[in-house]
């Protein structure tokens, strides 16, 4: 798991770090960064000048000092414009670039520069930043953006703010390059576009967790319930799906294709669609009375359902096993859920169960998706662009991110499938959660264009989960 850093806990880290080295020079190495990533949007563009978008913080040092060092990090003369959006910029870094020869330049010839020029490093708010930019800088963003000139952002792109995922009017940077942690605005959709490739800097700078990680590649691989030589049905798990209605049978079918095609030992439905799901799946096993007791290691419910009917949730609920509450069931919920259980709603069913509006949740996901957890004593996976898995205890995970092409009608039910059939194999609600999305991610980004969640259930995720463990 890598950590995700909120804007605080990083100047929390720096002020010990410079406590524990007075003097020291932590500008130095993240402009050695900058440099570097200029140096290469540089490399092969008609133009070799530089703008540097100067604001009034370190983040200008970082920006400043990173300009002054391109002549000798490229061997040869580079031409640096300076733009000071502000009366005093960083008055250290400034002198370093004028030292390198840089010019510094007013709004106007900024603007001018910024459909011409080879690289923009955008150096005018980092952690310090404010929502959005004044009207002159996004005039300079837009042309850049709209000339396709490179951006290099310090920390991230002016405009942005660390610890929110609002797309702000910013800078829309190529690459953002980072220090000591990422942090939201990296990683979370809709800021997480303007961001372009993060490049992760380690400056040395030890940093205290928040409670927020993304998960990592390794984590999807050692996570997975892989089968061994001593591997039954029964230890693989059994994943019991009562979803589905006469109105929304193919929520069934679509569950049913998710939990298969993840590893389940054995699948059981006990819901209205038995027939169809029998006639595409032979080896589920589905009895005549939906009611008939039968063992399960989890369960999925609510997948499908038209309406909340707490009878039928409360009815699997009694089993006791750690159980996937998705869409109709997440509604009517009882006022104490067993332990192990993982809600699963979009923004839209997250704002319904909080009686809040949509756009609230939208806007700070991850503190809605807790207050959620707070309420309910469950984890939460929050589905969306980014998703968000919350434990009970508030542990934050951000499952790999998937292509907009999954954003379609019934890939939910079949996530619910994947999370049932991992909670089966034994994973915890957070981790099971956390893999199911990143899964089907994966599935989905080997199958590019438009697929139907069945072919990314039936084919991605076999291919996926086979070539987690195929030689890197
Ligand atoms: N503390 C340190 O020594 C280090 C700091 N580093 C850099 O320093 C940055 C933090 O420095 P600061 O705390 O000075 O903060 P910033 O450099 O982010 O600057 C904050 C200033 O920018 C102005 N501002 C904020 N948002 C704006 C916006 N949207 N439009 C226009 N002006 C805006 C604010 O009024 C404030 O004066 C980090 O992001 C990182 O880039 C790095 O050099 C690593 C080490």
């Amino acid at each position: 798991m890598e950590p995700i850093i909120t804007a605080a806990a990083i100047r929390a880290a720096e002020a010990d770090w410079f406590s524990a080295h007075p003097g020291g020079d932590l500008m130095g190495r993240a402009a050695e960064a900058v440099a570097h990533q200029t140096a290469r949007l540089l490399t092969g563009r008609e133009s070799w000048g530089v703008l540097v978008v100067a604001g009034p913080g370190n983040n200008a040092g970082d920006a400043l000092f990173a300009a002054a060092d391109l002549p000798d990090l490229l061997g040869r003369s580079v031409p640096l414009w300076v733009w000071p959006v502000v009366e005093r910029t960083h008055e250290d870094g400034l002198a370093a670039a004028l030292q390198a020869g840089a010019v510094v330049v007013d709004a106007g010839a900024a603007l001018t520069l910024a459909s011409g020029v080879g690289v923009i490093i955008d150096g005018l708010a980092g952690l310090g930043g404010r929502p959005g930019l004044p009207d002159a800088a996004l005039a300079v963003a837009r042309a850049a953006s709209e000339a396709h000139i490179p951006v290099v952002a310090v920390d991230l792109p002016s405009g942005l703010v660390a610890d929110s995922v609002i797309a702000h009017p910013s800078f829309a940077a190529d690459v953002t390059v980072t220090f000591i942690a990422r942090k939201l605005a990296h990683v979370a959709e809709p800021a997480a576009s303007a961001c372009g490739r993060v490049e992760l800097v380690d400056i040395g700078v030890p940093v205290a967790m928040t409670g927020t990680w993304r998960i990592t590649a390794d984590d999807v691989r050692s996570w997975y319930p892989w089968p061994g030589p001593r591997s039954d049905k029964y230890s693989r798990g059994v994943v019991g799906l009562d979803t589905g209605s006469l109105a929304y049978p193919g929520a069934a079918l679509l569950g049913v294709d998710g939990a298969l095609h993840t590893g389940a030992g054995m699948v059981r439905y006990a819901g209205p669609a038995r027939e169809s799901v029998l006639a595409a799946f032979p080896s589920v096993v589905a009895p005549l009375d939906p009611l008939a007791p039968g063992r399960v290691q989890a369960w999925v419910c609510g997948s499908g359902w038209p309406s909340a009917d707490a009878a039928r949730l409360e009815h699997r609920l009694r089993d006791r096993v750690p159980t996937v509450i998705d869409a109709g069931a997440l509604t009517g919920l009882p006022a104490t859920l067993p332990p192990g259980c993982l809600l699963t709603p979009h923004a839209g069913e997250l704002a319904r169960l909080l009686s809040v509006d949509r756009h609230d949740v939208e806007a700070d996901p991850l503190a809605h998706a807790r207050t959620a957890v707070r309420r309910t004593g469950a984890t939460v996976l929050l589905k969306g662009a980014t998703q968000y898995c919350v434990r009970p205890d508030g542990a934050a995970m951000i499952a790999e991110p998937g292509p907009a092409w999954s954003a379609t009608a019934g890939s939910g039910d079949t996530l619910a499938g994947i999370a049932g059939a991992l909670l089966a194999a034994g994973l915890d609600a957070w981790r099971a959660g956390a893999m199911a999305a990143s899964l089907q991610a994966r599935a989905a980004a080997i199958l590019p264009g438009p697929r139907t969640p069945s072919e990314v259930a039936a084919r991605g995720l076999p291919d996926a989960i086979v070539a987690l463990r195929a030689p890197d």
